[in-house]
């Protein structure tokens, strides 16, 4: 077929897409290898700000786990994680919070290179989310935040501005004090407190498998009774686990799409927006059915 054609054709089928997402709130989480390859990263980038361009309005909650570490170590300490959870003490947290800053602004700076205003933050600045402090089954864990309260109006006043809100996993309790918070937990908690229309969890991996060894057992679409009883099963495991309880949760608790895709395939959120095409695992809440055929 004729090339130009073929592009107006890709066109034309993003309309409905475009259409549906106009002015709703998309929150991507963004961590994982996408993250650490400069062109993964660029593509990531490119692919939120064309969905700004186009009149949605996304808001990026990014990681930075492994460059924490990477710090973390060039210090002399050894990072150390309990249950996916980073074992947080004083010192530790200064470099989080430092890395974590230092990778939001990065994300600015391409995000500004393609002409949309971004604003960086933490979930300090304007009381975002409030944590108290979380144990792991038990153990002491240091400053690690479990989120008790998320205010969103600072991120409605950066939409409303018309700015691309960058949000990193760090929280205040009570009395103020500094705490680390997993990525996807922020995520999740964001989704559901401005009711977003779509929240993806971008990651290192092409899916949810239905048996973790098996590459070809990735499921595209999973029903929450399903998701818990692969869980219940032990067929999920390690960063697997609390995302997919977070894309329960976000379902469950108004969030209308979850999505977890893989960040490792170039353009893996216009793919998945734009396109009829099922990439990855989408969540699907009670009594939903067919997401792919009826996108
Ligand atoms: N059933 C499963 N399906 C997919 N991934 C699984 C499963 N069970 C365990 N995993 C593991 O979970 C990992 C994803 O979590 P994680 O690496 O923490 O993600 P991220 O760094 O993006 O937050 C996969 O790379 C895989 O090793
Ligand atoms: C408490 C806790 O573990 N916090 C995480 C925050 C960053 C994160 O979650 O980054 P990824 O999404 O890239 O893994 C950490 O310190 O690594």
């Amino acid at each position: 077929m004729n090339t130009y054609l073929e592009k107006a054709k890709v066109l034309i089928e993003a309309l409905p897409y475009i259409q549906r997402f106009n002015r709703k709130i998309i929150v991507v989480k963004y961590g994982g290898s996408a993250m650490v390859d400069e062109e993964l990263k660029r593509s990531v980038i490119q692919d939120v700000t064309l969905l700004k361009l186009v009149g949605f309005k996304p808001i990026i909650v990014h990681g930075g786990g492994k460059e924490i570490s990477r710090w973390v170590s060039k210090v002399g300490m050894e990072p150390k994680f309990i249950n996916g959870l980073r074992v947080t003490d004083k010192e530790t947290m200064e470099i989080a919070e430092m890395v974590l800053g230092k990778v939001g602004k990065s994300l600015v700076q391409l995000v500004e290179g393609l002409g949309v205003k971004a604003v960086s933050l933490s979930g300090k600045d304007g009381g975002l989310l409030k944590v108290e402090k979380k144990y792991s089954k038990g153990e002491d864990i240091g400053f690690v935040g479990e989120i008790t309260d998320v205010d969103p109006q600072i991120l409605y006043d950066l939409l409303e501005k018309d700015f691309l809100p960058i949000v990193c996993p760090v929280g205040l309790d009570k009395d103020f004090n500094t705490y680390n918070i997993n990525a996807d937990d922020a995520a999740c908690a964001i989704a559901r407190a401005v009711n977003a229309e779509k929240l993806a969890f971008l990651t290192d991996i092409e899916g949810v498998r239905r048996d973790p060894e098996d590459p070809k057992s990735l499921i595209s679409e999973l029903h929450v009774k399903e998701a818990r009883e692969l869980i219940a099963n032990g067929n999920i495991g390690g960063g697997m686990l609390p995302k997919l309880n977070n894309c329960i949760d976000a379902i469950e608790n108004g969030v209308s799409r979850v999505h977890i895709l893989d960040g490792r395939i170039a353009h893996c959120l216009l793919l998945e927006i734009f396109t009829n095409k099922g990439i990855g695992t989408a969540i699907l809440g009670e009594g939903e059915e067919n997401y792919y055929d009826g996108k």
